[in-house]
């Protein structure tokens, strides 16, 4: 990530708006936005692969549901926060992942500009490409600053998203399981 050009583009807005660069609140701001946005953005050149290749056998093929994986991510329309919790389903074929690497997927596809119903389809893709589990299921609910500090403002107000793949598909049977667990 370009730090340098961040500082410059956010000191180049800190003047459009009107507000003194130099002023000694704002001095230091465009480095720290440089900084953050290294941190918020830092999933753009990342693939879960490295974290989704360690895996464990397992002789059985039942459900894996890890709910409420907190995450933050940005709005690619306005740059604002959306945050909530993704909830993630899959039934392996053979092996499974340690658990904390379902979190860190989750932050991969997070930390970069998103649309909510992008990010629930890359978790659930990136299960079936590098773990080749039978199924994955994904759901996110969340809340978009875009759509309460601003614009319609409509605080409070949550977007839920859901995406099935392979045996999770055609099988509205197994959905409802997952949506029960999810609300338990
Ligand atoms: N589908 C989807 N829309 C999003 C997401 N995040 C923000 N948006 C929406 O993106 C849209 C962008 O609409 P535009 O009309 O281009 O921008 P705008 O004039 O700022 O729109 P308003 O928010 O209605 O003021 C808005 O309706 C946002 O609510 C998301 O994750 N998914
Ligand atoms: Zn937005």
């Amino acid at each position: 990530m370009d730090q340098e050009k961040i500082k410059t583009a956010i000191n180049m807005i800190i003047e459009a708006i009107g507000e003194d660069p130099n002023r000694e609140g704002l001095i230091e701001t465009p480095d720290r936005i440089a900084r953050m946005y290294n941190e918020i953005f830092s999933g753009i050149n990342e693939t879960p692969e490295k974290h989704l290749s360690k895996v464990f056998k397992v002789k059985n093929d039942d459900i894996v549901i890890e709910k409420d994986i907190q995450f933050y991510s940005m709005c690619e329309h306005h740059f604002l926060p959306f945050f909530g919790k993704a909830h993630i389903a899959y039934i392996p074929d053979g092996k499974v992942v340690g658990l904390s690497k379902l979190a860190r997927t989750v932050e991969v596809f997070a930390k970069r500009p998103q649309l909510q119903e992008r990010l629930t389809s890359q978790i659930a893709d990136s299960l079936m490409e590098y773990l080749n589990c039978k199924g994955s299921m994904v759901v996110i609910e969340a809340e978009h600053l875009c759509m309460s500090m601003r614009g319609v403002k409509k605080w409070g107000s949550k977007t839920t998203t859901l995406v099935t793949r392979g045996v999770f598909k055609d099988d509205p049977s197994l959905q409802q399981q997952v949506l029960n667990m999810i609300s338990m």
